[in-house]
């Protein structure tokens, strides 16, 4: 870093955060954003399509749905009416399901101020093309800036003002100069800054992405062996495991393996493989206690991102010849009908690797079909 050419200190620059923000999305995480930003000072409005759901938030400063027993800041305002809530806002935040981002994308560019920076806070690939969120939404959004918000964050933990870390991330350079202190990266977690709430900022989106969408199905394969029995040895190989799967797709889509590493990577993944909170987690568990999916959340409809995900996402690492065992195995019971027992017994009988799998080996494994039969059996 310079010196400062009068003090000889450090040169410190300067970046000043958002003052007005508008979060589209008014579910469980993005009212959880908007109190975070809202709680930091910043003028916050969040734009839902409920209209019941705004009334309660103006109201009474509630939202029960989405955050049970949290009382939102006074500042915080909601609306059904986009183009209202978008005048003036200097940034963004998309935080609907992944399915949705495209269309709410498309939404916002009608709106939105040219120069608006956009964070899309959904995790996810988009299922026809393959695209990260921040590549949908660049799609639609016509040249404006796009970044991402993730990190290990259960929306009313982090409403409730339990501390949290997040990553923020948006590209640091311009033509070709390198100017983190400009990137909407470094404003946005300004904004983001709260006592409770602590934010990092980074450039590489693709590290950042890829960690919310593969963490999702890790955090069902977890489940779905502890639903049916297993304990935490299981559930520590998964982990560790699917950190393996989600550094090789970083990698081959060109993101950086340090990153997967970082919050919205290996802290995400512990987070949601490790409590039932998470939907994803809570999804495994029910259905590997023989919960037919339909009755799982007792009927209700959930936002259950690694779902659809086991697909989009083994669909891209085959694109890219990336082995995703764990992965692939969600996706061939949830998709594929393929029998629980049988497909993990069969992916804990996968030949010999070497760990990393950076070493190409393989051994076939000495299990015989009837050892294989046996584990499945005890899954079953
Ligand atoms: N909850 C959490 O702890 C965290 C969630 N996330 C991610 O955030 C994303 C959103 O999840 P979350 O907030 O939990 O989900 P919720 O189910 O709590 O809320 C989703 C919200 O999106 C709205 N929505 C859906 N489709 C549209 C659309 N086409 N136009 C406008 N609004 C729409 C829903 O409206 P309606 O109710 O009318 O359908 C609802 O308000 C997911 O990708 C999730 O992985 C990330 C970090 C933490
Ligand atoms: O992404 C999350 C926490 O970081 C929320 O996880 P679930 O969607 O599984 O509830």
């Amino acid at each position: 870093m310079k010196d400062h050419a009068m003090t000889g200190q450090p040169f410190q620059p300067v970046a000043l955060p958002y003052r007005k923000v508008t979060v589209v999305g008014a579910g469980s995480w993005g009212t959880a954003l908007a109190v975070v930003l809202a709680r930091a000072g910043c003028e916050t409005t969040i734009c839902g399509r409920d209209p019941a759901i705004i009334d309660e938030i103006n109201m009474k400063s509630t939202t029960e749905r989405f955050l049970p027993g949290v009382t939102l800041p006074e500042g915080l305002r909601g609306t059904t009416d986009m183009p209202k809530a978008l005048e003036g806002a200097e940034a963004v935040l998309i935080v609907v399901p992944s399915r949705s981002v495209r269309n709410v994308a498309r939404q916002v560019a009608e709106h939105a101020p040219k120069e608006t920076p956009v964070a899309v806070c959904a995790k996810g690939i988009e299922a026809e093309t393959g695209l990260l969120m921040t590549q949908v939404a660049e799609e639609e959004l016509g040249g404006r800036c796009v970044g991402c918000v993730s990190g290990p964050t259960f929306a009313l933990e982090t409403a409730l003002g339990h501390p949290t870390a997040a990553t923020v991330a948006f590209p640091f350079t311009y033509g070709d100069r390198l100017r983190p202190h400009e990137s909407p990266a470094v404003r946005l977690a300004l904004s983001l800054s709260t006592e409770s709430f602590r934010s990092y900022v980074s450039d590489d989106l693709v590290g950042v992405e890829i960690g919310g969408a593969v963490k999702n199905i890790i955090a069902i394969a977890c489940g779905l062996m502890s639903g049916a029995g297993f304990a935490e040895n299981t559930r520590a190989a998964l982990i560790t495991r699917g950190l393996d799967e989600m550094k090789a797709l970083a990698e081959a889509l060109g993101g950086r393996r340090e990153t997967v590493t970082g919050l919205s990577g290996i802290g995400d993944l512990s987070l949601t493989c490790s409590s039932p909170t998470s939907r994803n987690m809570s999804l495994g568990l029910q259905l590997g206690q023989g919960t037919p999916r339909a009755d799982c959340f007792d009927g209700r409809p959930v936002v259950v991102e690694g779902e659809m995900n086991a697909k989009s996402v083994t669909d891209l690492a085959r694109s890219v010849n990336v082995a995703m065992p764990i992965c692939e195995t969600v996706r061939s019971i949830l998709h594929e009908g393929a029998d629980l027992g049988t497909a993990f017994a069969n992916l804990w009988a996968r030949p010999i690797e070497a760990e990393p799998r950076t070493m190409d080996l393989s051994f076939t494994h000495p299990a015989t079909d009837k050892d294989i039969a046996t584990l499945a059996e005890r899954i079953s």
